[in-house]
């Protein structure tokens, strides 16, 4: 950021559709980038995707090495790592959720290579951004990775994935309501830099939500909102591209959710945590923290400690160390926290304890 000067780093294709894991061959190869590629899922669902994806592109020459993680762990970055290296690999693609994903992202990064995403779920918004959640990595957030050079998301694979699921991501980006207005707050009291179209990009995907919520509360969510999603999905991904952090995408409200990850060891999906987040992040800065808590309960994500399977105890901790997480990012939350006494009246008062 030295002299004025913005780096931005952004995805050279984004394909959105139905039934285009086929292409994904043709897609590397108009990019040119390379022949030898490593492929990234997890153990369980997504590894029968990722053997569709390796078909394809074994069909049209490509050699393919495939690697199945648990974890976004350092370990598994370092496995992938030590065999892109081994086998010359020149591409890395994600195929999975938040966990494949970041994996290979980060793994691409270490080694620069190529990276291609491929999303099965939309329970997140790490599908098109540069910053990848490494789970032993010092600290709970995320750290700087590659941005995709492609990403393929096929709405026929994303809207099979469960209800939870695409909850997860549209209360992922809720979030940004009170991540724009921590982003403001500290550039206000700390000269921090803010990028107003970052900022304006990030609302969007929020108001997304907001504005197909209906969809969302359908017992079988319609093809179309899910399309709706994913594109907000990776749009919020582009907004922390644009600002060169996840300034945009993760203010108080994730600093909550990772404080929760903290006390709770992951106790529910991130987005999930994030909701919870937003409602007292919103209730700290005087905004209308009970519209976005009724649009949770419309579309049915947790507005409670209990559901998201931590006790009031547990809130209160993970509320009176938030502030801790991330002590360079200034948010609502100040530089000292909240005392156990004021994080008791907030969660009450919000009813997210009783
Ligand atoms: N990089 C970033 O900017 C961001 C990263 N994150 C991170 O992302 C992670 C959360 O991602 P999330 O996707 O929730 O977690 P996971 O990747 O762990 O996925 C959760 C489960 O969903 C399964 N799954 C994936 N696709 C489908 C599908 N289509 N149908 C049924 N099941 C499916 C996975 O299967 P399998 O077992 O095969 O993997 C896994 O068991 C967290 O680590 C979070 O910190 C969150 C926000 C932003
Ligand atoms: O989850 C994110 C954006 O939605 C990333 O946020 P962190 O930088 O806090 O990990
Ligand atoms: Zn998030």
């Amino acid at each position: 950021m030295a002299n004025n000067i913005h780096q931005i780093d952004l995805p050279k294709r984004v394909i959105v559709g139905s039934n285009i894991l086929q292409d994904v061959g043709i897609h590397i190869s108009e990019l040119g980038l390379g022949k030898r590629v490593v492929i990234v899922t997890g153990s369980g669902i997504t590894k029968s995707y990722g053997e569709e994806v390796k078909q394809v592109l074994v069909d049209r020459g490509f050699d393919v090495w495939t690697i199945n993680v648990d974890r976004a762990t350092m370990d598994e970055v370092e496995r992938v790592v030590g065999i892109v290296r081994e086998v010359r690999s020149e591409v890395i693609i994600g195929v999975g959720g938040g966990k494949a994903i970041d994996v290979a992202k980060y793994s691409s990064f270490l080694t620069s290579t190529s990276f291609v995403s491929i999303p099965t779920t939309p329970s997140h918004d790490g599908i098109a951004s540069p910053f990848a959640s490494i789970k032993d990595v010092s600290r709970p957030t995320s750290v700087r990775a590659s941005t995709p050079n492609l990403v393929i998301a096929d709405i026929e694979i994303i809207s099979r994935a469960p209800r939870r699921h695409i909850i997860s991501g549209c209360a992922d980006l809720l979030g940004k309501f009170s991540a724009v207005l921590d982003w403001r707050l500290a550039h206000r009291l700390k000269n921090e830099y803010y990028g107003d179209y970052a900022a304006s990009l990030a609302l969007l995907s929020a108001q997304h939500i907001v504005k197909y919520s209906e969809w969302f509360a359908m017992k079988n969510i319609p093809k179309e909102a899910v399309r709706v999603l994913v594109e907000a999905l990776i749009s919020s991904g582009i907004a922390m591209a644009i600002a060169g952090s996840t300034r945009p995408a993760s203010g108080s409200e994730h600093l909550i959710a990772h404080a929760i990850d903290v006390v709770a060891n992951y106790p529910a999906l991130h987005g999930e945590e994030v909701g919870i987040g937003s409602i007292i992040a919103l209730y700290l800065h005087g905004r209308n923290w009970k519209k976005i808590k009724n649009v949770l309960k419309t579309i049915g994500a947790p507005t409670t400690a209990k559901e998201i399977n931590i006790s009031r105890e547990q809130l209160i901790q993970a509320l009176t160390i938030a502030h801790k997480i991330r002590p360079e990012r200034y948010t609502i939350l100040g530089e000292n926290g909240m005392t156990i006494e004021a994080a008791e009246n907030v969660a009450r008062a919000t009813s997210v304890i009783d």
